[in-house]
This record gives structure tokens, sequence and C-alpha cells, in this order.
């Protein structure tokens, strides 16, 4: 987690106040040469952390202080105990630009405004009973990417690509209660946001300097959805809080779980195994029986990808043990967790009952690549190509 450091008032500098240890400083980029590697931010961070400051690591980013957090007591402190303060997120040149100084939920800074706005989205869009009411949304866009991919048995396949149109198709359906004609344009604009809104652009860093990014938004957003253009910021700024956050998470949520499977074919057989045994009555697989579905939701050991050790594990993902906390916690905490859990684990269920799958060109498991690429979400770097073999055709139910 990263925080940035803000000095009280004019007269306090940052040289008084006491700060958590870090590496040695360089004259004006701070540490910002210890994050130019190959590896994204995340991993560089996780491995200054460990040498500097296992729980909290001060770094001078160009113009920016801030403090890592990398010890479950620490953001603790941070997201529970005094998550008042630290309940705006620190403002980025990207999104005052996309969300109209910031003005959409996830950017919004802690307040009334940003309460209400949340409030309506809750309710309107997220509750539990409103993502129970679209399984049929779900049910039937996930129907139709299996049809795909059993027309295309046998093939290589880019199923990360397909997983994320898919899941922005019921993002869409969800939200604006329609297919969205201008799909494909839309998600390669939304990449590119993401990539920019990542924290690490040069203007985030040096926020003196605003130019650049300015040239370099004007190119990623149609004219009419930049500020002063055509449309509201009702439009923009509500399309990128529910698309950004809730289709680019759950999608790469699936397709980062299908590789850690493929390239662990012991925990695939196993997975594979379950969801045929409880759903072999049915011949389909529904949301009704999910109950019955032990599929582990803790990780333990970050690097390893070994789900059945977690089964007797207490700690849950919602935002109370927070050595695992992938919806975040306290005051920010995704509001979307349910929608975006069901939007997994329906498509993640029918892959695993379907299909069986096999790696393209010879591959071994081993040799799958897992890099990450840079952005405000970590996707997979390359797309997963993968061959599927239908075992268990699709029933009209
Ligand atoms: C597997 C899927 C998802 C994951 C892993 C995920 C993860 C997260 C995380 C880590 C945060 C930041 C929380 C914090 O600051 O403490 C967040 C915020 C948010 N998420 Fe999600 N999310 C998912 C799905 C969704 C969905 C489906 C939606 C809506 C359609 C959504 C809407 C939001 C919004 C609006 C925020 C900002 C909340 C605020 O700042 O008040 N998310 N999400």
């Amino acid at each position: 987690m990263l925080l940035k450091v803000t000095t009280q008032s004019k007269n306090e500098s940052e040289s008084t106040l006491k700060l958590p240890p870090g590496p040695r400083k360089v004259p004006f980029i701070g540490h910002l040469h210890l994050l130019a590697s190959y590896n994204p931010p995340h991993r560089t961070l996780r491995d200054l952390a460990l040498k500097y400051g296992s729980s909290l690591m001060h770094l001078q980013l160009g113009e920016v202080s801030t403090v890592i957090v990398s010890s479950p007591e620490a953001a603790k402190q941070i997201l529970k105990t005094h998550d008042v303060i630290f309940a705006s997120r620190p403002s980025l040149l990207a999104t005052e630009i996309i969300c109209y100084d910031n003005t959409n939920i996830a950017f919004a800074p802690y307040g009334e405004y940003w309460r209400e706005l949340r409030k309506i989205c809750t309710l309107e869009l997220l509750s539990i009973k409103r993502v129970q009411s679209l399984w049929s949304v779900r049910e039937e866009e996930f129907s139709n990417l299996c049809r795909w991919i059993i027309s295309n048995e046998g093939s290589s396949i880019n199923l990360t690509e397909r997983v994320n149109l898919t899941t922005y198709e019921v993002i869409t359906r969800a939200s604006i209660g329609k297919k969205n004609e201008e799909q494909a344009t839309f998600i390669s604009v939304l990449k590119e946001v993401i990539e920019l809104a990542s924290g690490f652009h040069i203007c985030d860093v040096y926020p003196s300097i605003k130019l650049g990014i300015l040239f370099k938004f004007k190119e990623v957003l149609p004219p009419s959805d930049m500020p002063n253009g055509s449309n509201s910021n009702f439009t923009w700024c509500a399309k990128q809080d529910m698309f950004s956050a809730g289709s680019e998470t759950s999608a790469t949520t699936i397709d980062w779980a299908m590789s850690e499977m493929l390239k662990n074919p012991q925990v695939l057989e196993k997975a594979q195994e379950e969801v045929r045994k409880v759903f072999k009555e049915k011949g389909y697989v529904d949301e009704i029986d999910f109950q019955e579905l032990k599929d582990p939701k803790y990780w333990k050991e970050a690097e390893s990808f070994i789900p059945e050790r977690y089964l007797e594990s207490s700690v849950d993902y919602k935002g109370n043990n927070f050595e695992y906390i992938p919806f975040g916690a306290g005051r920010r905490i995704c509001p979307g967790m349910s929608f975006g859990l069901a939007n997994v684990e329906l498509p993640l269920a029918m892959f695993l009952y379907h299909f069986d799958w096999i790696l393209p060109n010879g591959m071994k498991p081993e040799q799958i690549d897992m890099k990450e690429s840079f952005g405000a979400t970590a996707r997979r770097k390359y797309p997963l190509y993968v061959i599927p073999v239908v075992k268990k055709p699709l029933q009209v139910k």
C-alpha cells in the first residue's frame, strides 16, 4: 500500500517529520531510480520493503514523499484504526482529467459527495439482491462465451481477450441495461486509462510538470469525453467507475486463476473433479449450488498457488484480515465485492466443468509466461492462449 506524505502546515517541512526508514536518496530523483527496472512497481516495492522496512518504509518518488505499508499490523492501523485520516486517495493527474476533477466514486475525496455517490451506487447496482437478480445476464453471457469456445474446439484461442470482452458485456448490461455498440473502442481506451492511472506516471511523481500527460490524454480519450467536451461527467465517469473497477478486475482475476491452474495441473484436475462432482446430476453449472463448492478463497503464500492449504483457514477476504485484502478494507473497501465474485465464480466453474485445456505448441505448464503488466490492475503482460477440448457439452435447459 502506498501513502503520499503531506505536511500539516506551510511551516512544517518534510525534514521535521519523523519518517520511516528507507534506502539512501539521490538528489532530485530521490528513490525513483530504484523503480527503474523491468519488474512492475509492486514487485520492486516488495523487494525494497523486505530490505529496508518490512512494516513501513519511506521513499522519495521525485517530488512526492511516499510511505510504503507492508505488514498486516500497519495496514490495520491505516485502513481501520485511523482510516478517516487516510480515506482520501492521492489525486493523480490522470484521474483529475479522466474523472472530471475526481468526481467519480473511486477518486472522489472522502466526504459528503463521495458518501452520497457510493450510497446510490451500492443500493442501485451493487446490493446483494441486485447482484443476484443479474444471474440471468451472467448466465447468458458466459454461456455464449462457452458456445464460442466450443465452436473453436481444438484451436488455440486467446482466452484473455474473450474473458475481457464477456466480462465487459456483463458489466455493460448490468449498468446500462443493453450492449454497447462501441465496445472495442471503449475497451482499448480503458486499457490505456488504466495504464496511465497507475500513479507512477512522470506527472504524478513530478506534479509540477503537467503538460506532457495532457497531450497523452487528448490522444486516448474521445474529444467529447475530454473535460469541456460535449458529454457531461455522468457519462464518462459513471462508465469509468463501473467498467474499469468492475470489468477489468473481474476479467484479470479469471485470467490469473486460469493461468495458475494451467501452470499447476494437479490443482486444475482437483478443481475440475470437484466442480464436475457437484454439477454431475444437473449436467450444467448454475449459481444455486455454489455453496457446495469448497474452492478455497485464501492465499497465504503470495508466490505459490497451493489453494487446498486454505481449506481450513479462518482468514476471510472481506477486509477483516489484513494479511489478505483483495478488495481493500475500511471506508474505501470495494463496494462491488459480491458482483465481482459472482462474475468470477460462474465462468471459472463453467471452464472447469465443460472443458479440458491443452497448452498450444507443445508448451509445458512450467513454461507459461506469468509476467504482469504495468498499471492500476496487474493484468497478464501477454494474453493466455489455450486449446479447449469439450468434456461436457452445453445443455439446453
Ligand atoms: C474480482 C473483482 C474485484 C476486485 C478484486 C476489486 C478490488 C478492489 C480494490 C482492491 C479496491 C480498492 C479498495 C480500497 O481502497 O481499500 C476497489 C475499489 C472499488 N471497486 Fe472493486 N474490485 C472488484 C470488482 C468490482 C466491481 C464488479 C465493481 C462495480 C461494478 C467494483 C467497483 C469498485 C469501486 C467503485 C471502487 C472504489 C470505492 C471507493 O473508492 O469508495 N469493483 N476494488
